[in-house]
């Protein structure tokens, strides 16, 4: 304890023993001298109540307050009594001392008594104390760890995970946290034969469109080689990223047959980056096959035909005025007819149009407006032109006053598709030069299909947009398609016809179809140089069995130089029955109906 203190409990003892005692005789003596004896004995009086008041509290364990009030009171009267009687003389200073005896014996005991009470309280305070700084630790520790959450919630980044399962995903989510500080609930990929497919949960606020639009920058981000094909997913918040390693459309492509039955249905071709199927609509539509020299025009036109050719409610014609009709003589068993000369490219075309104003008559009566082989009894016509730029030079020197070719193919191209007919005309030069200068026919030819065009202004001609760009085609095979179902200026692989695939699905289907009749047949003049027997006989080679008028428009005879021809010839014979002529030994097999014509 500290010094101060001790001598202060001194002090409080001297002035609790000597004071009130003092006080007391002072105080008595004044009484005395006042009141004399009679103040004495009201003293002693109220000593005596004071003492048995004191006496009765402590043998009865009354309050603390009272037993030791009482006893003091007690002690103070008796004093003042003594003293009262004695006055200024010697039983006064008795008192005093006893008083003070006694009050110092007083202070003594409760000294005694409380030094524990003052042990418990220092105690009690120490231990307050000690309570309190462990509650101050507490709370400044509160006060800490709050302050260190405020800053981990509030101003500093939260914790990310940008780990995928795979290394692109992790690729991914890193790229995109650092575009645009985000983190993806989502980035699954899954590896194909040809790169990967990514489909990104793009968090809320972050649109998808905007990351389809900036995907050069991921890309850039990412430091892949290949090329990125972008999509929105299947949720609104869903961006699907196709990856491409390398160059899928390097890999050859073969021929496949399919399974297709109407003109209607989709012409399958080859496939894209992805390995999906390519296929296209070529019912109702023109074709222009565009392309420079060696990279598969050719092998697309053939394709082409094998897949019209398998059909049984199409029929097809072929125009190829190259010397020698070198792409499409080899298609000669599956085509209906091949014109090879200005003469008969002229004779087909005016069929085409007298077989158009047949059908628009058919259709009319029908109360139709589009041709239907099934109902309406004839087959679908395609006529594929192989190398249009010859035929409309050769077809449109032609005398003053007489029908071009460009003109009959440009009424056509106007006209046929809803009669079920069709023209594919594939030329290494597309421009309005070559399709007579006339009208631009390109909003008739619907479907436009190019393999590389070395010339940019050919590519531009055929897809009237600077968005297909068939000079990027960088190998054989590669082209570019547009049409009512193909509206992206996406790469395609075709599927390569082999002369080996072509010869034998040639002579598959060949032997398989037989030329259904359409209408009124068309009859192509034979070649020029024959005489009259040669061209009867090569005619009726051609076509089988032959009226009179068809032997006059096929050899361009006269009537009874056709009798004379066919009554010379030994092998040549007339069937009364039907009313025409005929080879008697007809070559390879038998002329009859193809399958849309033998169920009407
Ligand atoms: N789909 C394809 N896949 C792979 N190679 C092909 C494909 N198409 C064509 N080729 C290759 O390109 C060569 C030229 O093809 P094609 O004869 O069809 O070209 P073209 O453009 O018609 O040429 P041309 O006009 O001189 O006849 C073929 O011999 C073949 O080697």
């Amino acid at each position: 304890m500290a010094a101060h203190d001790w001598s202060a409990q001194h002090r409080t003892d001297l002035i609790t023993t000597l004071v009130p005692s003092t006080a007391v005789t002072g105080l008595a003596l004044a009484t005395n001298m006042q009141y004399g004896d009679t103040a004495a004995a009201l003293e002693l009086v109220a000593a005596v109540a004071s003492g048995s008041v004191c006496l009765a509290s402590f043998s009865k364990s009354w309050s603390d307050a009272l037993s030791w009030g009482a006893a003091a009171a007690t002690l103070a009267l008796g004093q003042a009594t003594a003293t009262t009687f004695a006055g200024a003389a010697w039983p006064t200073a008795y008192a005093w001392v006893a008083a003070s005896a006694a009050a110092l014996g007083a202070r003594l005991v409760y000294r005694h008594r409380t030094r524990h009470d003052d042990h418990a309280r220092e105690l009690a305070k120490l231990t307050l104390s000690a309570k309190h700084t462990a509650l101050e630790t507490a709370r400044l520790r509160q006060q800490m760890a709050l302050h260190q959450l405020i800053n981990a919630t509030g101003n500093a980044e939260p914790a990310i995970n940008l780990k995928g399962l795979t290394p692109e995903e992790t690729a991914i989510r890193e790229v995109v946290h650092e575009l645009y500080k985000r983190e993806l609930p989502g980035a699954a990929v899954e590896r194909s034969a040809t790169g990967w497919t990514a489909v990104l949960d793009l968090p809320t606020g972050l649109d998808p469109d905007k990351v389809i639009r900036e995907w050069p920058r991921v890309a850039a981000g990412l430091a892949l080689p290949g090329e990125f094909d972008l999509a929105k997913g299947a949720l609104s918040s869903q961006v699907v990223a196709r990856y491409l390693d390398g160059d899928p459309l390097a890999a050859l492509v073969e021929y496949t047959a399919t399974g297709a039955e109407a003109f209607t249905d989709p012409v399958v071709l080859g496939v894209d980056k992805f390995g999906a199927t390519a296929d296209v609509e070529l019912a109702y539509n023109h074709t222009l096959i565009a392309g420079s020299s060696k990279f598969g025009k050719s092998n697309i036109t053939k394709l082409i035909a094998l897949r019209l050719a398998a059909l049984p409610d199409t029929v097809l014609y072929g125009v190829d005025m190259k010397p020698g009709a070198p792409e499409l003589s080899l298609l000669r068993p599956i085509l209906h007819d091949l014109a090879t000369n200005p003469e008969q490219a002229h004779a087909m075309f005016g069929w085409l149009t007298e077989e158009m104003e047949e059908r628009g008559a058919i259709l009319k009566e029908a109360g139709d407006t589009r041709w239907d082989p099934r109902s309406h009894g004839r087959p679908a016509v395609f006529v594929i032109v192989d190398e249009l730029a010859e035929l409309v030079r050769q077809g449109d020197n032609v005398a003053k006053g007489e029908t071009k070719i460009s003109t009959r193919v440009e009424s056509l191209l106007a006209l046929a598709r809803a009669y079920g007919i069709h023209l594919i005309l594939a030329t290494q030069q597309p421009s309005n030069r070559v399709f007579g200068k006339t009208t631009d026919p390109r909003g008739n030819l619907t479907v436009r299909i190019s393999v590389r065009m070395n010339d940019r202004g050919h590519g531009q001609f055929v897809f009237s947009s600077s968005k297909w760009v068939p000079g990027d085609l960088d190998a054989p095979g590669k082209f570019l398609m547009q049409s009512p179902d193909h509206n992206r200026p996406a790469q395609y692989k075709a599927q390569f016809v082999s002369d080996e695939v072509a010869a034998s699905e040639v002579a598959r289907l060949g032997r398989e179809l037989v030329p259904a009749p359409t209408g009124k047949r068309l009859i192509l003049p034979a070649q020029d140089g024959l005489n009259n027997q040669e061209s009867v006989r090569d005619r009726l080679k051609h076509y089988g069995l032959m009226t009179r008028r068809e032997l006059e428009a096929g050899t361009g005879l006269t009537d009874k130089q056709v009798l004379r021809a066919c009554q010379e010839m030994a092998d040549v014979e007339r069937d009364e029955e039907t009313n025409t002529w005929r080879l008697a030994v007809l070559p390879g097999a038998p002329w009859g109906v193809r399958a849309v014509a033998a169920t009407e």
